[in-house]
């Protein structure tokens, strides 16, 4: 079997892709492309089905109807769960490990070059590698998450209200991961609610309406 150029292919497309509950559809169908060095924002006010999309990109939902296609293959929803990076509302470590315990083992899942209290300090928690991550303010804990997301191999990111309780610092910061992966050949998926400066990448948006 030929296996097709990762290079010559989209990094994420979707076709027809529809969540439905209940019968009640939430969005789609959409159809759109993601190529890599871009990033995508997802518009849309509350109750539009911005999370519930970045949930199926994730592989953590089911889409009803359609296809998504990562890297030139149509791909299932354990293939969506293994191939992204995914930063939702919650902050997604371990509450009862220290910050830098959560980042060691995230260094070690995804043989990260980068070494965690590399990753602490850049996301502005230095002196708070033996902090409980349960002892982090909800700014501190959005800054470890970055740093889990800046370990990871992912190309795909999918920010979920990335901006969400961070100071202007952390929105900076989080304009300057954007930058440099998608500078690097990755690409993010992100949303938001229009209400913060976009990052400062080629971007492009997809509306969606409750
Ligand atoms: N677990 C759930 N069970 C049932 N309905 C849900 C669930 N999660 C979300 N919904 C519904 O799905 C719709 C889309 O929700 P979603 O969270 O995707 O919206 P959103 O665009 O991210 O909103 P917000 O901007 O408020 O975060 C809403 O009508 C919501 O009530």
């Amino acid at each position: 079997m030929n296996t097709p150029s990762s290079a010559s292919f989209p990094l994420l497309e979707c076709r027809g892709l529809c969540f439905s509950r209940n019968e009640e559809a939430i969005f789609g169908p959409l159809d759109f492309r993601l190529e890599p060095g871009l990033a995508l924002q997802v518009l849309g006010g509350n109750g539009a089905g911005k999370t519930t999309l970045l949930r199926v990109l994730a592989g953590l939902l089911s889409a009803s109807q359609g296809e998504v296609w990562f890297e030139g293959q149509a791909v299932d929803q354990a293939h969506l769960a293994r191939g992204c990076a995914f930063l939702g509302h919650l902050p997604g470590h371990k509450a009862d490990l220290t910050a830098l315990e959560n980042l060691a083992f995230t260094a070690a899942t995804h043989a990260s070059s980068l070494r965690p209290e590399a990753a602490l300090a850049e996301v502005g928690l230095a002196g708070f590698d033996d902090s409980l991550a349960r002892r982090l303010s909800a700014g501190q804990n959005k800054r470890l998450a970055l740093a889990r997301l800046r370990l990871s191999a992912a190309r795909l990111w999918l920010l979920d209200e990335p901006y969400a309780n961070l100071d202007l610092d952390g929105i900076a910061l989080v304009n300057r991961l954007i930058a440099a992966h998608v500078g690097g050949g990755g690409a993010v998926l992100l949303t938001t609610h229009g209400a913060y400066a976009a990052p400062p990448v080629p971007l492009q948006t997809l509306e969606l309406r409750a």
